[in-house]
């Protein structure tokens, strides 16, 4: 099976871009082995601490923010990183010529009861004007993203990662330590019978939604046709991870409970890298007026809406926007 290595190569990353990629792949590794210790190692449960989202820190949520941080700072490949942890940016080598943005744990919600989580990440270049401390470098929009993926902590610790030439699968061969690429070039299905959406917010959506995921579930007595089957993970790498391997659409939609919050999720550590591997793969992502990827960024920690999967079904989710 080919190495992570030479897929990267043949799709023409260069040097610096690899070796920063093995970097932070290393971090990964080292955090599945932290996660998969879970009560073993006291690493579950809550922090007192609240982050910059104002959300309750997982230990395993700075655990894994610390274990890349250290990681990618004494790289020297890193000039500057974003963390969905860091309230600010975190300058790193003078000389670092990528920005990396990461979601060190995704799926927090899942740690103390043994459910899939992963880490999310994307890199762009670093523009040789900025401080390495300047968050307005980070204020690009996710179509100069330069390589993006997700490392997956479930049955098998599994990565999706894209450099712009197709969205690759590769499995963690845990007897050698090496990523070998089990799903090369994988395409989302453009169509889909499979929704993931957390209806406990739909009195929260806005209309065309709220008469969108409806005829969902009207099935096949409704103008749909047909009937839908409905999965939620609770976290967004294992939702994406099933959209990829199976089609299917996923939402985390604008909420009108609070407007100065379009969205849960965060542009720069959720929204776009996950965009950049689903377009990759020939699917689509919207907030639902536009591509999530040319959204300008204002701040490092927007949240966004989202809309994502099987390019027919996002098309038919943005046609209620229409009417
Ligand atoms: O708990 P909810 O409201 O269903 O939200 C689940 C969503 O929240 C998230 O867990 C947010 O990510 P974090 O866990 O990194 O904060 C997503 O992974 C997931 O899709
Ligand atoms: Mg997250
Ligand atoms: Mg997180």
């Amino acid at each position: 099976m080919k190495r992570l290595n030479s897929q990267l190569q043949e799709d023409g990353a260069p040097m610096e871009l690899i070796l920063l990629i093995r970097t932070l792949l290393a971090g990964c590794k080292e955090i599945s082995f932290r996660v998969s210790q879970g009560a073993l190692a006291g690493v579950l449960g809550s922090l007192l601490s609240e982050n910059v989202q104002g959300e309750t820190q997982k230990k395993l949520d700075v655990i894994s923010n610390q274990i890349l941080k250290d990681i990618l700072k004494e790289s020297g490949y890193v000039k500057a990183i974003s963390s969905e942890e860091e309230d600010d940016v975190v300058g790193c080598h003078p000389e670092g010529k990528y920005l990396v943005s990461f979601d060190p744990l995704d799926g927090s919600s899942n740690t103390d009861i043994n459910s899939l989580i992963g880490t999310i990440f994307s890199i762009t270049h670093a523009p040789q004007w900025m401080e390495p401390d300047d968050p307005s470098a980070f204020l690009q929009p996710g179509t100069q993203i330069v390589a993006a993926g997700y490392v997956l902590y479930g049955p098998s610790t599994m990565l999706a990662m894209s450099t712009g030439r197709g969205t690759h699968l590769y499995t963690l061969d845990k007897t050698h330590g090496g990523f070998l690429l089990t799903k090369p070039n994988i395409t989302v299905p453009e169509q889909t019978k499979e929704f993931a959406i957390n209806s406990s917010n739909q009195r929260h959506w806005e209309e065309p939604m709220q008469k969108y995921v409806t005829d969902l579930l009207l099935g096949d007595e409704g103008p749909r046709g047909k009937n839908f089957n409905m999965r939620w993970v609770g976290a967004m790498v294992g939702d994406i991870h099933r959209v990829l391997s199976r089609g299917g659409i996923f939402a985390y939609p604008f909420d009108q409970r609070n407007p100065k919050i379009p969205g849960k999720l965060r542009l720069l550590y959720e929204a776009n890298p996950m965009s950049f591997l689903i377009e990759q793969a020939g699917g689509a992502a919207s907030t639902g007026d536009t591509r999530i990827l040319e959204v300008m960024p204002r701040e490092i920690h927007q949240r966004v809406p989202v809309i994502m999967g099987s390019k027919e079904e996002v098309e038919t989710c943005m046609s209620y926007y229409e009417k």
